[in-house]
């Protein structure tokens, strides 16, 4: 499937579209094509990314200068069982080859990403307001503030809904985009069940209950821009953090800026081309009795360029009851509102560490 163009494809992103001519006459052009994309970059851009100056709150050494990790690879197409379990237990994260996704796809949906988001910022709040499709910026906790501005935006959706509920203001004028998301989505569902059945495996879970510990349909995805900073030390694209997921599988433009915590240093993580990044979340972590991690990650802002990604979460069943050795019984309904009051509370998810077994907090 070739690259689409989105009805809402503004002027300025067809001009952009021209081929390259490399005559005197073209700098001039291609200056002024700049200048427009500055312009319109600034329109889209919410408009606290426009008026926050950088106070230098955080050390340039905890943003830029991370070295490059290889991180384990595994190949979906011929799943290697002692692979998938050194990568789970030693890092919580890994490069997935050979997913099955075909790569215009992914390069249709990052398209289309990019013209959504390139709309003025007014536009996108008025449009994307719906439960199952929604626009939020600065705080990666949808609508609830975390204590420092993250450098982001993006478009909220909660798959389960997909087919039954959207209403026809959701679908107007997104026919593509929606049509896109569904496919994406059945390849998302299909790549987090495959990990979750070897995992389980694994574990040695069974059947019935490994069941209710993942209902891929009913995942979440996002998708993300985070806006080039030119204060890249000021602030952080995505707080360090871990997910709540059962797995995360990440696909990344060519940008980089995501970053592993590991041996008690951050890596980057480097984008290469077809492949997506799996982490494991929360609940992997409690469901494994923390044989597996949830490894902590973030993402840096970018000074020149800014990067996009799709993100799909995999949960459990809402009221499933997650057993662990290390933990107190809950439901991930439980787990998520507790992260939801404690971020109400103090800006910061607290996650695990509420539920663990001998742990007041
Ligand atoms: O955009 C990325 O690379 C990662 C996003 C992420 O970590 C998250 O949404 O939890
Ligand atoms: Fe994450």
């Amino acid at each position: 499937m070739p690259p689409m163009q989105s009805p809402h494809l503004p002027l300025l992103h067809r001009r952009l579209l021209r081929p390259i001519v490399t005559t005197m006459e073209s700098t001039k052009e291609e200056a002024d094509v700049e200048d427009d994309q500055a312009a319109a970059a600034d329109l889209s851009y919410p408009p606290v990314f426009l008026e926050s100056r950088g106070a230098g709150r955080l050390p340039a050494s905890l943003c830029t200068s991370a070295p490059v990790i290889d991180v384990p690879v595994l190949d979906l197409h011929r799943l290697d069982p002692v692979g998938l379990r050194g990568a789970c237990r030693d890092w919580g994260l890994f490069r997935l080859v050979h997913h099955g996704i075909p790569p215009p796809l992914s390069a249709a949906l990052q398209a289309q990403a990019r013209d959504l988001l390139s709309l003025p910022f007014d536009a996108k709040r008025a449009r994307f307001s719906s439960p199952g499709l929604a626009y939020f910026w600065g705080t990666p906790a949808l609508t609830l503030h975390v204590k420092d501005l993250n450098w982001l935006e993006g478009l909220h959706i909660p798959l389960g809904r997909l087919s039954s509920s959207s209403s026809a203001a959701e679908f107007d004028g997104l026919e593509t985009f929606w049509s896109l998301v569904d496919e994406y989505k059945q390849h998302m569902a299909r790549i987090a069940r495959t990990l979750f059945e070897a995992l389980a495996a694994d574990l040695k879970l069974d059947a019935w209950v490994s069941a209710s510990y993942l209902n891929e349909h009913d995942g979440t995805f996002r998708i993300y821009r985070y806006p080039k900073c030119a204060r890249a030390d000021d602030y952080f694209a995505m707080e360090a953090h871990t997910d709540s997921s059962v797995l995360s599988v990440v696909n990344q433009d060519d940008v980089g800026g995501l970053q592993v915590l590991r041996g008690g240093g951050w890596f980057c993580v480097e984008p290469i081309a077809d492949t997506l990044i799996v982490n494991l979340g929360d609940i992997m972590q409690a469901i494994s009795d923390d044989e597996y991690k949830s490894v902590e990650h973030r993402v840096t802002v970018n000074r020149s360029k800014e990067r996009i990604s799709l993100c799909y979460f995999g949960f459990p069943m809402e009221d499933g009851v997650i057993t662990s050795s290390r933990y107190r019984e809950f439901t991930y309904r439980e787990f998520k509102e507790q992260v939801q009051e404690d971020i109400k509370l103090s800006g910061a998810k607290v996650g695990l560490g509420r539920f663990k077994i001998n742990n007041e907090s």
